[in-house]
C-alpha cells in the first residue's frame, strides 16, 4: 500500500499492491494498521455499495457537523471519474477540487476527511464502494450544484444523468453564504 499525495492538503491517493495469479486478483482493500501508517487514523462505522449506469453523476454531497464524514472510495466494476471539493473554509485552497479516475484495473483508494464534497461520474457502469465514518445522517445531508461554474469542474459530459434532488443543490456561492450566517 503506497500513498500518493494530491494538491489538497488531506486527500490522499492509495494504491494497494494487486496480486496477480491464474486464478484472477487479490488485494487488501482495508487494512487498519497499514493506512495508520499512511496517516488515515479513522474510524470507519458504515459501508456504502451503490451502482450506476454509464453517465449517471451523484453529488456532491457532505454531510454537516455533527455528522460529518470521511469516506475511503472505491471501484469494484467499472470506472469513474471522482472528485472531491475542498469545504473546509479555513483551508487555503477552500473552494478547490481534486478529481482522479477509479476502476477496477488499479483498484486506487480515494481517501477524503472530513470538510469535503464528494460526487462521482459513472464512465462505466459501475459499482462504487466506500467506508464513512459516521453514519448516514438525513438531517444533516448537504450538497452543491455539480455543474456550478465557480466550482469549475471539468467533468467532461455536457448532460450526465443526475437525480432530480442533486440538480436542486445550491450553488457554491449560496453555500458559502450559508457559512456567514
Ligand atoms: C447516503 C445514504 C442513502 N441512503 C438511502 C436514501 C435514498 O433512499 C437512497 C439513495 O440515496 P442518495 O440519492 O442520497 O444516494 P447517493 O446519491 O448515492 O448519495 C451518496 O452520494 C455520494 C456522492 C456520497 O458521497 C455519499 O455520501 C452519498 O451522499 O439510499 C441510505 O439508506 N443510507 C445512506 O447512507
Amino acid at each position: 500500500m503506497r500513498a500518493s499525495l494530491t494538491p489538497i492538503q488531506g486527500l490522499l491517493e492509495i494504491y494497494p499492491k494487486v496480486l496477480q495469479d491464474a486464478r484472477g486478483y487479490f488485494f487488501e482493500s482495508y487494512q487498519h494498521k497499514k493506512l495508520k501508517e499512511l496517516g488515515i487514523k479513522d474510524l470507519f462505522i458504515q459501508d456504502n455499495q451503490s451502482f450506476s449506469s454509464k453517465g449517471v453523476l451523484r453529488g456532491i454531497h457532505f454531510q454537516n457537523s455533527p455528522s460529518q464524514q470521511s469516506k475511503l472510495i472505491r471501484v469494484i466494476k467499472g470506472r469513474v471519474l471522482d472528485v472531491a471539493v475542498d469545504l473546509r473554509p479555513d483551508s487555503p485552497t477552500f473552494g478547490r477540487h481534486h478529481a482522479t479516475i477509479l476502476d477496477d484495473v488499479e483498484h486506487k483508494l480515494f481517501y477524503m476527511p472530513e470538510g469535503f464534497g464528494h460526487g462521482f461520474l459513472a464512465l462505466e457502469d459501475t459499482i462504487l464502494a466506500y467506508k464513512c465514518t459516521d453514519y448516514w445522517d438525513p438531517a444533516a445531508e448537504g450538497g452543491i450544484l455539480w455543474s456550478d461554474p465557480e466550482l469549475a469542474i471539468d467533468w467532461g459530459v455536457a448532460s450526465p444523468n443526475v437525480s432530480e434532488k442533486d440538480q436542486k443543490l445550491p450553488t457554491f456561492k449560496e453555500f458559502t453564504n450559508s457559512l456567514n450566517r
